[in-house]
């Protein structure tokens, strides 16, 4: 696979095509970021970006993870003290996952966002963004009359901490396209550069398969699940035969499939008795998607076997974290 093709595979969105190929064409120590808000464990919808993480690593980029401190303070999520302690187990996880340590840092927003030049540049910031452009930015505000100051600073900040990053590229889930634009208007102000971004799809409820999984709603998968967690949530996992691409709800099954298993395993195997026609083979997300829609794959079957190829994927971390546990 090219450069190119590694950096994009799985992504929703490019920003811009022509910039993201620059990057390509010379990836070797560039920079690039996700920032996470700590929360006590990392779901699916969150190693999502760590996958891309991954290929972009394999690709020779310099990977930043932005333990998003005082951003998860602006948006009400603990103590400073409480959100700390939960960045670490955070960052233990991503090693976990397959993060190479030697080329991953991990960085605290508190560790520069409160020196003078950083705050001045966000008042600075404040000073250029019109409030109605802040707010747009955060999807979830609009019309909410009880949204409070903190989240129109929320998105300055984390514009600015893209230069402050000294990032080539910027990753984040579709959620977080809406603040990459405004990074992408508001930095030039400043005389800063706009920076190219890459946006992952967003993994669906487990049991509805509307809106997104979550850390504070519904079901999550997370590496601390066993086999037996595992299949108990795919089970009840919400599972229509095909995925409606016009209409809001989606396929959970199937988007675990397209967007964990097939990037990681080359074949996947529905193991079935021989009365319920033998096992099935598949290497690619297409032929497997195309059999459930066709009724050639049951759903209770194609459960099982996420739930087995699943637990595969994260046992490694599984046990890792175990071990740190452990310590
Ligand atoms: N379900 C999901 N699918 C894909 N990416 C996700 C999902 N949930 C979160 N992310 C990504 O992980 C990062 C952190 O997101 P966020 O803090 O909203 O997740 P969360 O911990 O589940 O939060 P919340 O509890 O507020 O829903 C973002 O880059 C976001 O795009
Ligand atoms: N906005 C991200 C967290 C984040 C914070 C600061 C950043 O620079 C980047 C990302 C989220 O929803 O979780």
């Amino acid at each position: 696979m090219d450069t190119y093709d590694l950096l994009t595979r799985n992504v929703d969105e490019v920003v811009t095509d022509e910039e993201v190929r620059e990057v390509a064409s010379d990836p070797d120590g560039k920079r690039v970021y996700v920032g996470y808000e700590p929360s006590g464990v990392l779901h699916l919808g969150h190693l999502l970006t760590a996958n891309k993480l991954i290929d972009l690593q394999n690709a020779g980029m310099q990977v930043v993870i932005l333990l998003a401190d005082v951003h998860a303070y602006l948006n009400g999520k603990g103590t400073f003290e409480e959100i700390r302690e939960t960045a670490e187990q955070m960052r233990a996880q991503f090693l976990a996952y397959g993060l190479e340590e030697s080329q991953t840092e991990f960085v605290y927003g508190s560790s520069y966002q409160l020196e003078e030049d950083y705050v001045l540049d966000v008042h600075e910031l404040e000073l250029s963004t019109t409030l109605n452009r802040a707010q747009r930015a955060m999807a979830e505000l609009q019309g909410d009359e009880t949204a409070k100051v903190s989240h129109v600073v929320y998105p300055l900040m984390q514009a600015l901490d893209i230069e402050y990053l000294d990032l080539d590229l910027a990753v984040g889930g579709m959620d977080q396209r809406k603040v990459h634009m405004l990074m992408r208007e508001e930095l030039p102000k400043l005389g800063y550069d706009a920076r190219p971004c890459l946006h992952t799809p967003i993994v669906a409820d487990l049991t509805t398969g509307e809106g997104k999984m979550s850390s504070s709603t519904g079901v999550t998968i997370s590496m601390e699940d066993s086999m037996a967690d595992l299949e108990e949530k795919v089970n009840s996992a919400f599972c229509p035969p095909t995925r409606d691409p016009e209409g809001d709800l989606e396929n959970p099954v199937l988007e675990l499939f397209e967007y964990h298993v097939f990037p990681r395993f080359e074949r996947v195997l529905v193991e079935r008795p021989d009365k319920y026609g033998g096992d099935l083979e598949y290497d690619g997300y297409e032929a497997l998607a195309a059999d459930l829609g066709s009724g050639k794959l049951h759903p209770a079957d194609a459960k099982g076997t996420l739930a087995s190829y699943l637990d595969e994927l994260i046992a490694p971390g599984r046990e890792k974290l175990r071990e740190i546990r452990d310590e």
